[in-house]
């Protein structure tokens, strides 16, 4: 079996080596001709698989290590009888890590508290449900936006994107990019929209860089820059616009789901699919490769506030000003487009919270908990 990767997915090789011969590939380049031989292919979001794709070739099997599937003609893939896994929820909690990054990011710059500010959710699926659990055990209150799921379910306190954004001052996307339909999302964040943001607002885009009209953003921007921003998903990546990257409060490019764990679940469940589909049982687990966690344990002693805790805490973890300065540096020596791959390609080990120990005093052990961090509680502190 010859199985086609993208170089940008880790440990293929541990998974599926057992079965096949593995060719690594540029997914953002791939060509028919490369898959000549091929019967499995696996992809991330950089590569359009489709007729013009897999036409004549002999792959029997898609995998795309990534929760979205815009970049894959589905109707094409079922009308030419090719299975397709993606994985959902692989990476929900890692992007969830990187909203509570960007948002305590937001609080200490303004010297805000979290939950003096109301969170509108655009999207509630697997990240924007998780997102919505962890600000609400934080006592945060939240706004949910999501239509289809309000149509399909009785239950629920869904809004319309209208009374969101009239009532939201931090604004967090988390929609698929979906262009036909009954609710599609290209540019759900129109000019309208962009234009009735309340000055202030914190605007987050970590779900597709189209949803958002970024040239009408940008105009909002240059004309008054009353707006806190922090992009991580782009109209056109990766030649994105430099003038919007420079505007914004947090520019990164698209590692929101970038954690180790977020990645190797990813590979581990395009295996377990393709185990599925071919009648063998999965021998690997994510877990079973993962490497050590540099820090594991952090230790908190004379803790003042509940806000000053988030900030330590999740700042002293992950801070995402560590991605937006390595890429900055990355677009001054490679260019924009360049170094938008390439960083994601060299992105250093991110670890989720779920991952890292923390002792604290007792009384800290709920505010710890709903950020996602483990808690070891000290009954003397
Ligand atoms: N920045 C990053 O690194 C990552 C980005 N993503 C993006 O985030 C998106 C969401 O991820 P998941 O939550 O896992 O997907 P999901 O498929 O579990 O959830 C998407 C939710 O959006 C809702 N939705 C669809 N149309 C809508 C509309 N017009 N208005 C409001 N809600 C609408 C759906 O009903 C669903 O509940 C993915 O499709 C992907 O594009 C996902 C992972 C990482
Ligand atoms: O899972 C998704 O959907 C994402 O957006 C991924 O985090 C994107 O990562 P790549 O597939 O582009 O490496």
């Amino acid at each position: 079996m010859h199985i086609v990767a993208d170089r940008n997915m880790p440990q293929v090789e541990a998974f599926f080596g057992d079965h096949g011969r593995v060719t690594r590939v540029d997914g953002r380049r791939l060509s028919r001709e490369q898959l000549t031989d091929a019967d499995v292919l696996l992809v991330r979001s950089v590569t359009r698989v489709d007729s013009a794709l897999l036409q004549d070739t002999p792959v029997r099997f898609v995998g795309t290590a990534t929760i979205g599937t815009d970049h894959l003609d589905l109707s094409w893939l079922e009308q030419a009888g090719i299975p397709v896994a993606s994985a959902p929820g692989c990476n929900a909690e890692s992007v969830v890590d990187y909203v509570l990054s960007c948002l305590m990011l937001a609080c200490q710059r303004s010297g805000e508290t979290l939950t003096d500010r109301t969170v509108g959710v655009m999207g509630a699926g697997q990240v924007g449900s998780r997102l919505v659990t962890r600000l609400r055990a934080m006592g945060v209150t939240c706004l949910v936006c999501d239509p289809p799921r309000a149509e399909r379910e009785s239950a629920g306190d869904f809004i319309s994107l209208a009374a969101l954004i009239e009532q939201a001052d931090v604004i967090c996307c988390h929609t698929p990019l979906v262009r036909e339909g009954r609710y599609p999302t290209h540019h759900l964040l129109d000019q309208d929209l962009i234009g009735s943001l309340a000055p202030g607002t914190w605007l987050l885009n970590a779900g597709r860089g189209d949803c958002i009209d970024t040239a009408a953003l940008k105009a909002r921007l240059l004309a008054h820059n009353d707006l806190v921003v922090m992009l991580d998903v782009w109209e056109q990546e990766p030649d994105i616009d430099p003038e919007l990257a420079r505007l914004v409060d947090i520019a990164t490019p698209h590692i929101a789901g970038y954690s180790q764990e977020g990645r190797l679940r990813g590979t581990a469940m395009l295996y377990e699919a393709w185990c599925h589909a071919a009648g063998n049982v999965p021998s690997r687990r994510w877990s079973d490769v993962i490497s050590a966690p540099v820090v594991s344990g952090i230790t908190l002693d004379a803790v003042e506030g509940q806000q000053q805790l988030w900030e330590a805490l999740v700042l002293c973890h992950y801070d995402v000003r560590r991605d937006m300065d390595l890429v900055s540096r990355y677009w001054q020596q490679y260019g924009i487009s360049a170094g938008f791959d390439r960083y994601r390609r060299e992105y250093p080990a991110r670890r989720e919270f779920s991952s890292v120990n923390v002792t604290a005093p007792a009384g800290w052990r709920s505010a710890i908990e709903a950020l996602g961090f483990v808690c070891h509680a000290r009954t003397n502190g």
